[in-house]
């Protein structure tokens, strides 16, 4: 007992210690900060990163630098719209955006001594901009990443966050939760959750947290990355649902089987069932309101209706907006076929196997309960199957 005492206090002195460096390494106040990404959740999330930041002189600089990834819009840059309309008018229509954010179409001067970098960039586009955002951020920048979306080589699982640490050489933190952008833009209540080490999660809260947008931190930010990203592949089989026309009940099943499948993935990474990390906004919660308010839901109904791929419903229905369940659900498969070389994937995850069968190799979308039995299973011995298929 006095043994275990001892250590709990060594190993607490041990985290103190970490804190206090991590403490010393962080930008000194009034922060710089920088949003790299302006679409439908960059231009929303900005809206409450910019209100915090002219309400806390003392901890942010006012101006909130937003990078662009400029175009034309009824004959006028998209910059110069918003720097003079203050409104997103392709991507946020309608909703006036704070007039201390402004908008830069320059990555060099959008990031330039910026201490505190916000990545909002479909994913598919944010490898390219890491070298020239090296070059300019201040040296010792904290990161967050509010982008949902996987990659995968030859080692695996390749987090966003971890694509953004190598191209930068900082630390990364996640927010993510059950946000969809246009609601939160309306000002409704939300929340949100943000993983990462406890002095960058707690200035990170200070940056996001709003009287209607209540964040909480937890240290697993791979677990909390990954819910983000997950949720949108069982978002596709919920719109599989809705285009074949059934009912809450069996949608209720779909997002069931696919908190249990995505907490499965995670343990594939840590060894650990994340029960607690799926309790939080990041989990439980973003599958629901995207499973019924997502565009990812949205395509996948229409994908079941019409005879369209996925670039062309993408195109027709979300006005340039970028679709990530499709990307994330074709990684995730290669993922899965690397750790389960003998083709037993199906037998851990059938309902990501079954839907990446819908989406891309022309299964009927009424095979999405085929085999979803086998989750069973894996409920009668939590955590054991897996976790050892692994060592
Ligand atoms: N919209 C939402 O409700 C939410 C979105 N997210 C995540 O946030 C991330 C960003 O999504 P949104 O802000 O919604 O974007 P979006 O899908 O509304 O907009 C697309 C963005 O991509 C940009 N873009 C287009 N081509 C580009 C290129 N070649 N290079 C760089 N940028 C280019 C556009 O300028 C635009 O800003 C995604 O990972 C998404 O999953 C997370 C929570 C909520
Ligand atoms: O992540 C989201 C809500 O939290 C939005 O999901 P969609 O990309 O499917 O719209």
């Amino acid at each position: 007992m006095l043994q275990r005492l001892q250590q709990m206090t060594l190993g607490l002195g041990a985290r103190e210690e970490a804190e206090r460096q991590e403490h010393d390494k962080m930008p000194k106040p009034p922060l710089k900060v920088s949003i790299i990404g302006s679409g439908n959740w960059g231009c929303t999330a900005g809206i409450l990163v910019a209100e915090n930041c002219a309400e806390k002189p003392k901890l942010f600089k006012e101006e909130v630098l937003m990078w662009v990834h400029e175009e034309e819009v009824e004959g006028r840059k998209l910059t110069e719209i918003m720097n003079t309309d203050h409104e997103n008018v392709k991507y946020l229509p309608g909703v006036k955006l704070p007039k201390n954010i402004v908008a830069e179409s320059d990555l060099a001067t959008a990031c330039k001594g910026a201490d505190v970098l916000i990545f909002v960039v479909p994913h598919q586009f944010l490898e390219g901009l890491l070298p020239t955002i090296k070059e300019n951020m201040a040296k010792n920048a904290i990161a967050i990443s509010l982008i949902k979306g996987i990659d995968f080589d030859e080692s695996g699982i390749v987090l966003v966050s971890d694509v953004i640490r190598k191209g930068l050489g900082i630390e990364v933190s996640a927010l993510m939760g059950a946000n969809v952008a246009s609601e939160i833009a309306d000002g409704d209540f939300a929340e949100a959750t943000i993983g990462g080490p406890a002095g960058h999660a707690r200035v990170l809260q200070e940056v996001f947290h709003r009287p209607k947008f209540h964040v909480t931190t937890v240290r697993d930010s791979d677990a909390v990355e990954l819910c983000g990203a997950l949720k949108n592949i069982v978002a596709l089989g919920a719109g599989f649902c809705d285009g074949l026309g059934y009912g809450n009940n069996a949608k209720a099943a779909i997002i069931r089987i696919g908190l249990l499948e995505i907490g499965r993935f995670i343990e594939l990474r840590s060894g650990e069932f994340p029960t607690e990390i799926l309790l939080q906004s990041c989990g439980a919660a973003d599958l629901i309101t995207t499973c019924y308010g997502g565009r990812n839901r949205k395509c996948a109904e229409a994908f079941v209706a019409g005879s369209k791929n996925w670039e062309e419903i993408e195109a027709d229905l979300l006005g340039g907006q970028k679709l990530q369940g499709t990307l994330t659900c074709a990684e995730v498969f290669k993922v899965l076929a690397a750790e389960f070389p003998k083709g037993n994937a199906d037998d851990h995850f059938p309902l990501f196997c079954n839907i990446h069968r819908i989406a891309f190799e022309g299964a009927k979308p009424e095979t999405i309960f085929d085999g979803l039995s086998k989750s069973e299973k894996m409920l009668e011995e939590p955590g054991v199957p897996l976790a050892r298929s692994m060592l």
